[in-house]
């Protein structure tokens, strides 16, 4: 009888012993299972950003291609309208700005019915195709065509617009997709995928081949779509239509006609399958968990009503009484207006509390608002900077953002000018002398102080705000070259000392743009040279001279002057270049080109016609004056000793047709018909001789 008691205890303690193991083992499910994905959890992360990273510096570095291309394709497409249909080699001309672009694969000359006129390389029959096609349909503005599918390039084209703002034909240029996917410099890893879209959501060329993207090229539009959204996300893990999961992230790739889109993917499998089977681990033993606590539950309430049913029935029923329900209610309202009445007692520090996390959102929300309007500044100066043409465009972009961020500091923008020499391109805020941001300039750069932040330490009693009020010098590099640098002095940032880091990296953005903006603005004056000069010589081209000739003829009717005009021509060139070879018919050539640059006076402008013929323009000069002078050369040159290749060569002649405007023709192009014309009289006449219109028969 005795024992009775102890076996029904332990018979009603069972269920509740297996109610609790089942809750303890759902917790240590959970918890190795939460604790089984904290790798792969993290290495997802880490994937994250350098997937994120990697899109923005890809779609950075193709931005600036494509607008560094625009300009290119603008110059060219500028340069040859009338040269195209000259005598000298324009297939020349093209491969010698293939060498200073090499980030090209080609670039042509198409005239207006899509034809390739020239090209610095020849083309694959399949790309010409395409090409031909390109230049047909080519709009007023830089386009891409896509033609991943012959040999994996991409086209750009531009049109060519003579100077009455027709368009007579199209200018090419070819690079490899490869190339514009990877740019150099750039590492990959090997699970990598990139694609770049353009405006119709169409495959314009892919990474490492177009049959990775077959989703794209068979028109998954759900998923293309999908992919477009990530502009402005995280990368994201997807599911490929190929059933592969991959970390997704898209970038808008500005500097084309229309916005391209570049999507970077990788394969996260592996971290993606052990996350989700430790997750169902986790849901399972939050179940498990969830069914021995609710167990646990019930059993406890069954335990409560059975001990109220047999012993508490008495409680219950005055617990109800009236009397008592009237006390606890006035008890309770009593509680309630204390509570709310006075906030200054104990119950009020939950009240203060919850004001001052509400005061740190705010705070927090006013800085996320700050971050946003100094992106969107930053977003304007990129947009103002492409704009730019010159270092002075440039700099005062610079300033003006400098300013807007750092109201009260001053600043300066300087620009290398040699290997340890820079000048003062610009400088704003307190007048501080050239020559000691120089000094300061060429210290930093020479010890490698850069990033150089001197920050002077708090000073006030409460510690916070600190003041920083040395300067900041930040060098201006890209493409691993440095350009000049950013100094920032005087930085007074009343800010917290937890955003020193934020102001730096504002001024950081800012730098970054402009070394990319003088890069692009030097390429451009390059550029300008290059579409002004002939190489061989370095005189003016004759694009050059014919606008030259234009305002020159202008500037004359205005003041009722003249302009001279000499046409020269080399004696027997051909029996020399035959004679001696063709480079020494170049060296001749230079040599000439480089007495005429010596012999003509400031305002002459020397100009190399095409082949051995060089034209002078001679601002202010009658006839009378073109033929004296048109004498002078002749001599200077039959006096010349041309050396090649150490060896002198013959000596050689030239023979000058003279004109003068307007004297000789009421327009530039008919006095430079004439001078041409003296020009054949005196090869005619014997060579080595100067004529002039009067001589003509
Ligand atoms: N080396 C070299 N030769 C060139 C260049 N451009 C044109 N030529 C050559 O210059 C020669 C010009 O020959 P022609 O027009 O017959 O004239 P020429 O032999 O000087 O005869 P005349 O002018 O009548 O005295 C051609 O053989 C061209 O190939 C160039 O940039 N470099």
């Amino acid at each position: 009888m005795s024992k009775s008691p102890s076996i029904s205890h332990q018979v009603t303690n069972y269920p509740i012993l297996a109610l609790i193991f089942l809750a303890f083992a759902g917790i240590m499910l959970s918890k190795t299972a939460w604790q089984g994905s904290t790798e792969p959890r993290q290495q997802l992360g880490k994937t994250q950003v350098e997937v994120a990273s990697l899109a923005e510096s890809i779609a950075e570095r193709q931005t600036t291609l494509l607008t560094e291309s625009r300009h290119l394709l603008k110059v060219l497409g500028g340069v040859t309208v009338s040269d195209l249909h000259g005598t000298w080699n324009c297939d020349a001309l093209l491969s010698r700005q293939l060498e200073s672009f090499p980030e090209y694969d080609n670039l042509a000359f198409a005239s207006s019915d899509g034809l390739i006129r020239c090209s610095a390389l020849p083309w694959q029959q399949s790309t010409e195709q395409i090409a031909q096609q390109l230049a047909l349909n080519a709009p007023n503005s830089l386009s891409i065509s896509s033609m991943y599918l012959t040999d994996n390039s991409l086209l750009l084209s531009a049109s060519n617009i003579a100077p009455s703002g027709q368009k007579v034909g199209s200018v090419l240029a070819q690079i490899s997709a490869n190339r514009f996917l990877h740019p150099a410099g750039v590492r990959l890893p090997s699970n990598i995928q990139i694609a770049i879209l353009n405006h119709n959501g169409n495959l314009v060329a892919a990474y490492p081949s177009q049959t990775n993207w077959n989703s794209i090229t068979h028109k998954d539009n759900s998923f293309i779509e999908a992919l477009i959204n990530l502009k402005n996300e995280n990368a994201t893990a997807l599911k490929a239509p190929d059933g592969v999961t991959r970390l997704y992230t898209a970038k808008a790739v500005h500097g084309a006609s229309h916005e391209l889109t570049l999507i970077v993917g990788q394969t996260v499998e592996n971290e993606a399958n052990t996350l989700t089977t430790n997750n169902n681990l986790a849901f399972g033993g939050v179940i498990l968990t969830s069914l021995g606590m609710s167990g646990l539950l019930a059993v406890f309430i069954s335990m409560l009503l059975l001990r109220l049913k047999n012993n508490r029935l008495l409680l219950l029923k005055t617990y109800l009484s009236l009397n008592n329900f009237l006390t606890y209610t006035r008890q309770y309202f009593s509680l309630f207006f204390a509570k709310v009445a006075m906030p200054q007692n104990n119950e009020s520090n939950s009240g203060l509390i919850r004001q001052s996390d509400y005061d740190s959102l705010k705070q927090s929300l006013a800085i996320q608002e700050e971050h946003s309007r100094h992106i969107e500044r930053l977003d304007q100066l990129s947009q103002s900077l492409q704009s730019c043409v010159s270092n002075a465009d440039v700099a005062s972009a610079v300033a003006l953002c400098t300013k807007y961020f750092f109201p009260v500091s001053s600043g300066a923008l300087l620009l290398k000018t040699g290997s340890n020499k820079a000048g003062v391109l610009l400088k704003w805020g307190n007048n501080i002398e050239d020559a000691l941001l120089i000094k300061d300039y060429q210290n930093i750069l020479q010890n490698r102080l850069y990033p150089a932040v001197e920050v002077h330490t708090a000073t006030n009693a409460a510690q916070l705000p600190i003041r920083l009020t040395k300067s900041l010098w930040i060098p201006l590099i890209t493409h691993n070259e440095i350009l000049g640098a950013l100094h920032i002095t005087e930085l007074d940032v009343l800010e917290h000392k937890n955003r020193q880091e934020y102001f730096h990296w504002l001024a950081n953005s800012i730098a970054e743009r402009a070394a990319i903006a003088l890069r692009s603005a030097k390429q451009q004056q390059k550029l300008r040279f290059k579409a002004t000069r002939d190489v061989l010589t370095g005189l003016y081209n004759r694009r050059f001279m014919e606008e030259t000739l234009i305002i020159e003829e202008r500037r004359a009717l205005r003041r009722g002057s003249h302009i001279g005009i000499m046409m020269l021509d080399v004696d027997h060139f051909k029996h020399y270049n035959d004679t001696y070879g063709h480079d020494a018919g170049d060296t001749l050539l230079r040599t000439v080109g480089e007495l005429l640059r010596k012999t003509v006076r400031k305002c002459d402008i020397p100009c190399r016609y095409g082949g051995e013929e060089f034209v002078i323009i001679l601002p202010g000069a009658d006839l009378k004056d073109t033929s004296q002078r048109a004498e002078m050369l002749r001599m200077a040159i039959e006096k010349l000793s041309i050396q090649h290749n150490g060896q002198a060569l013959a000596g050689v002649t030239v023979s000058i047709g003279a004109a003068s405007f307007p004297q000789n023709g009421d327009a530039w192009q008919s006095v430079l018909k004439t001078a041409d014309q003296a020009l054949y009289q005196a090869k005619h006449a014997g060579r080595n001789r100067i004529a002039e219109p009067a001589c003509l028969p």
